[in-house]
């Protein structure tokens, strides 16, 4: 059996990293985790269940009481909070409107990291882990570490395709941003490229370039070890 590899994907919102992180696992053969779809799961459970969320000593108190279980096949991704299939409910726009205030609450992250850390750490042949603080904090030792970019335009009209008109554009690229200076303003573990990171600007790049570099990466980093 080869060493497992350890992939870390971090970037802000709209860059590729959920397409990319899928297409390279699916590709090497290993698992994947969606942490982003995580903290989703924890905020929808506040709203669920009442509690505010701009209130960071009433999220920490509850912070320990939902089970939120991931998937870890890049070809099925899953989410569950309390055995309820979440992944409809973690994309509405009243998740992703309040996610940055919860998922900057330490106490959440100390949980989310945990179960992050024991998902990688049982990933038979590697994993392929998305997020904002991966490379920097949950797995500073990962084998290759990808920080996307692109611009805000660009990872505008990626989002506003998703949402099939449901926002204008203009909307949508404002929001990114106020959620960029949310996650890397906040105190603990704020979305940061790792500086053994490798930075990809994916404006100008199909995303089967995209995968083809960080498999390459992944190449490289294997045969030199
Ligand atoms: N390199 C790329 N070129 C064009 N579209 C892309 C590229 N990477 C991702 N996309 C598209 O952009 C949207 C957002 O991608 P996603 O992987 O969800 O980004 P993130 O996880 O960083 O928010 C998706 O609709 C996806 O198909
Ligand atoms: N490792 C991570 C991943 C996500 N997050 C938070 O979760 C939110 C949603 O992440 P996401 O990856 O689903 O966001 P999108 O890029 O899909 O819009 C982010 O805006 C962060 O507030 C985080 O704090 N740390």
């Amino acid at each position: 059996m080869s060493i497992p590899v350890i992939v870390a994907i971090d970037g802000p919102s709209g860059t590729g990293k959920s397409s990319t992180s899928r297409a390279v696992a699916a590709r090497l053969g290993l698992s994947y985790l969606d942490t982003g779809a995580q903290y989703r799961a924890i905020t929808w459970w506040m709203l669920s269940n009442g509690v505010d969320v701009n209130d960071p000593l009433a999220i920490a108190d509850q912070a320990g009481k939902p089970a939120i279980v991931a998937g870890t096949d890049p070809a099925a991704p899953a989410i569950t909070v309390d055995g309820v299939d979440a992944s409809g409910p973690i994309r509405t726009q009243e998740v992703t409107a309040a996610v940055s205030a919860v998922s900057a609450v330490p106490e959440v992250r100390t949980r989310m990291v945990e179960i992050q850390r024991a998902a990688a750490a049982s990933a038979p042949a590697g994993i392929v882990v998305e997020g904002r603080d991966i490379g920097t904090t949950v797995l500073p030792d990962a084998t290759v570490k990808i920080f996307l970019t692109a611009s805000p335009e660009v990872r505008a009209a990626r989002r506003s395709g998703e949402l099939k008109g449901a926002q204008s554009v203009a909307d949508t690229q404002a929001a990114l941003i106020r959620r960029d200076a949310a996650d890397s303003g906040r105190t603990t573990s704020p979305l940061a490229k790792a500086d053994d990171a490798v930075e990809v600007d994916t404006s100008e790049l199909s995303l089967e370039q995209v995968v083809e570099q960080v498999v390459a990466l992944v190449g490289e980093k294997r045969a030199a070890r």
